[in-house]
């Protein structure tokens, strides 16, 4: 069984951000992530953590703003300085956190002047900050119209062109379902590049057992592949994020049953 980490950007909204890592650790979960930790004062975020025992295992580069803000500057061209100025800021952040991997955005671009702002971004970030990780996630163009990076293709390409070490892919299921028609076959196709994993139902963007999509086939295909990295809870829970925990159980359950 992979082991699972809550987005507390997503998840546990009910409660204050700082109260959500003991919540995730009660839940059941084994890790955090946090789309966008601007907003606290980095030491208290990471003294929740330690508090809770819970690894931060990715945030994202800004910009801080979840709520209809951009999506990321990488790919945009004549805004260099901004994307240079904002992943500073979230090499600055992910020290104090201690966080596994920063999520690149690409944000709203086309052609190919978007396509080598992208490359050289990325091959300056994987450049600037060696002993970080980093991913680029494919993101579908209904929810995010106009994002850069809505091609697995693409993103396989990018990676094996600036072939750095340090840069690898975020497979989101939701995401791959909309851009693919079949998650399944997109993890086999991209996995050796995969070093963070996102869940969530499709359609509806809520738990990974609602809807169509075979979670628990995922998790035995991550298991059989080796897969050593995070699965990562990004959704909009249908009701409220306790009420709505039962795959997790169920994953957890399924793994500690004797053979
Ligand atoms: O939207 C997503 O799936 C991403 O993971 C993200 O980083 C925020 O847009
Ligand atoms: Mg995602």
């Amino acid at each position: 069984m992979p082991r699972f980490a809550a987005n507390l950007t997503t998840l546990f909204t009910e409660m204050p951000m700082l109260d959500r890592f003991a919540a995730a650790a009660e839940a059941g979960f084994e890790g955090v992530e946090i789309l966008f930790p601007y907003d606290i004062a980095a030491p208290e975020l990471y003294r929740a953590s330690v508090a809770s025992g819970m690894e931060i295992v990715l945030i994202n580069a800004p910009p801080p703003n979840w709520a209809g803000g951009p999506r990321g500057f990488a790919a945009v061209p004549g805004l260099e300085e901004r994307f240079r100025r904002d992943f500073e800021r979230s090499l600055r952040v992910a020290q104090v956190l201690r966080a596994r991997h920063i999520h690149i955005m690409a944000g709203r671009a086309e052609g190919a002047e978007a396509h080598a702002t992208f490359v050289a971004n990325l091959a300056w970030a994987t450049e600037r900050a060696p002993h970080a990780s980093l991913t680029i996630e494919p993101i579908n163009r209904t929810d995010v119209p106009g994002y850069f990076l809505a091609d697995y293709d693409l993103a396989i390409d990018i990676i094996d062109r600036i072939a750095a070490p340090n840069l690898g892919l975020q497979l989101d299921t939701y995401h791959a379902q909309a851009i693919t028609g079949d998650m399944l076959a997109c993890w086999r196709k991209v996995a050796p590049l995969v070093r963070h994993i996102q869940i969530a139902g499709s359609p509806g963007r809520h738990e990974p057992d609602h809807g169509d999509l075979d979670h628990p086939a995922l998790f035995e295909a991550l298991d059989d592949w080796g897969y050593r990295g995070w699965v990562s809870a990004e959704y909009a829970p249908a009701r409220t994020t306790q009420g709505g925990l039962g795959w997790l159980a169920r994953a957890r359950a399924t793994a500690t049953r004797p053979a």
